[in-house]
């Protein structure tokens, strides 16, 4: 059926979610404006949401889902709207999400193609943020500068002892897990910045982000190879059924003599916590740093009190490089896909 672009008379209804970036871009928020019918996102759980959703909800017309800000827990969650069990309630004029960032692992893609909903995420628009919390994230797991902060604080004196404890990442070998666009900028930021040599595991070799990094890089046929061979591991990569606590025990016990230090910028659920505390307890880990957790919003209580880990709350992707590039890249999306029946960065596709 050929593609008919909608006439101003039949403005196409976007609920727009966490749409706090609004502001950033004048020009464009203008315009869709303009477009488009723009409800705001307002429930606080998906019983509410799926309400709303109903035959005579205010969302029972939506023509789109747009998020463009940054998942939050208070007071709207937003990490149920893509699930099997909330889609079942979507109204069929529904065919378009646009979602911000570079994960989709919170979408049932599978039901959403079924239904003929295109899924958009916003790739590398986040790339430059989430790299340089990795290379923080790296340099803390070998000088422990939580700790250090920790003592200047609270006991001065006790950072003494950090220093046969600590060591320069110059050298050693950085394995990274996941060459995509924040895989590659890890690796040339810390092969640039911190002098560090470099590897990397991919379901297959990439020759052409080989490239782009502009750093010697080897490639490891397998996660075990690279394991055996790193001084620090760092996950860039999705998390999906298949990498569903892809660190457990198994891989922290190929760690090198002297043991590993574990980095995290992907998803807390790739690495089995409970696993990694046991792996630091018999010093095959030395040390951490995790922006994400298992059980998110929240971390495991067994980093309370270990100021030898760096953690964070899932802040990797948040600064106002990435809030510009996520409020373009989702109303880019919007607009092309009204305009010209298809969206630019798809993750599912549509036929
Ligand atoms: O967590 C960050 C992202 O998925 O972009």
């Amino acid at each position: 059926m050929e593609f008919k672009p909608l006439t101003p008379l039949s403005k196409p209804t976007v609920l727009l979610v966490h749409g706090d970036t609004r502001t950033i871009r004048h020009e464009q928020w203008n315009r869709v404006q303009q477009k488009f019918n723009i409800l705001t996102y307002d429930c606080i759980d998906a019983d509410e949401f799926c309400k709303r959703l109903a035959p005579g909800g205010t969302y029972c017309n939506i023509n789109a889902i747009v998020r463009t800000g940054w998942r939050k827990a208070e007071p709207y969650a937003s990490h149920f709207l893509y699930t099997a069990e909330v889609a079942k309630h979507y109204p069929p004029s529904l065919k378009l999400i646009v979602s911000s960032g570079h994960g989709h692992d919170e979408a049932d893609m599978d039901t959403l193609t079924r239904m003929g909903i295109w899924y958009c995420n916003t790739p590398d628009t986040c790339t430059e943020a989430v790299a340089n919390t990795a290379l923080y994230l790296i340099l803390s797991a070998y000088r422990h500068f939580t700790f250090a902060e920790y003592c200047a604080r609270n006991d001065w004196a006790l950072s003494r002892s950090l220093g046969m404890k600590t060591v320069d990442p110059l050298g050693s070998m950085l394995g990274i897990v996941g060459l995509g666009d924040i895989g590659t900028s890890i690796a040339r930021k810390a092969a640039l910045g911190l002098g560090m040599k470099l590897c990397y595991f991919n379901r297959r070799r990439d020759v052409e982000r080989e490239r782009q990094v502009g750093a010697d890089i080897s490639y490891c046929e397998s996660l075990a190879e690279l394991l055996k061979n790193s001084d620090c591991v760092v996950l860039a990569c999705p998390y999906t059924a298949s990498t569903h606590h892809m660190l457990s025990t198994k891989e922290f016990a190929l760690a090198k003599e002297g043991g590993m230090r574990i980095v995290n910028i992907a998803r807390g659920r790739l690495i089995d916590e409970a696993a990694l505390l046991q792996a630091i307890k018999d010093e095959r880990v030395t040390g951490v740093g995790l922006d994400v957790h298992e059980n998110e919003p929240g971390i495991n209580e067994g980093w309370s009190g270990d100021y030898m880990a760096t953690v964070l709350p899932h802040i990797g992707v948040c600064s106002k490089t990435s809030w510009d590039g996520f409020e373009k890249g989702c109303w880019d999306n919007a607009e092309a896909f009204f305009d010209t029946g298809k969206p630019l960065t798809p993750v599912n596709s549509i036929v």
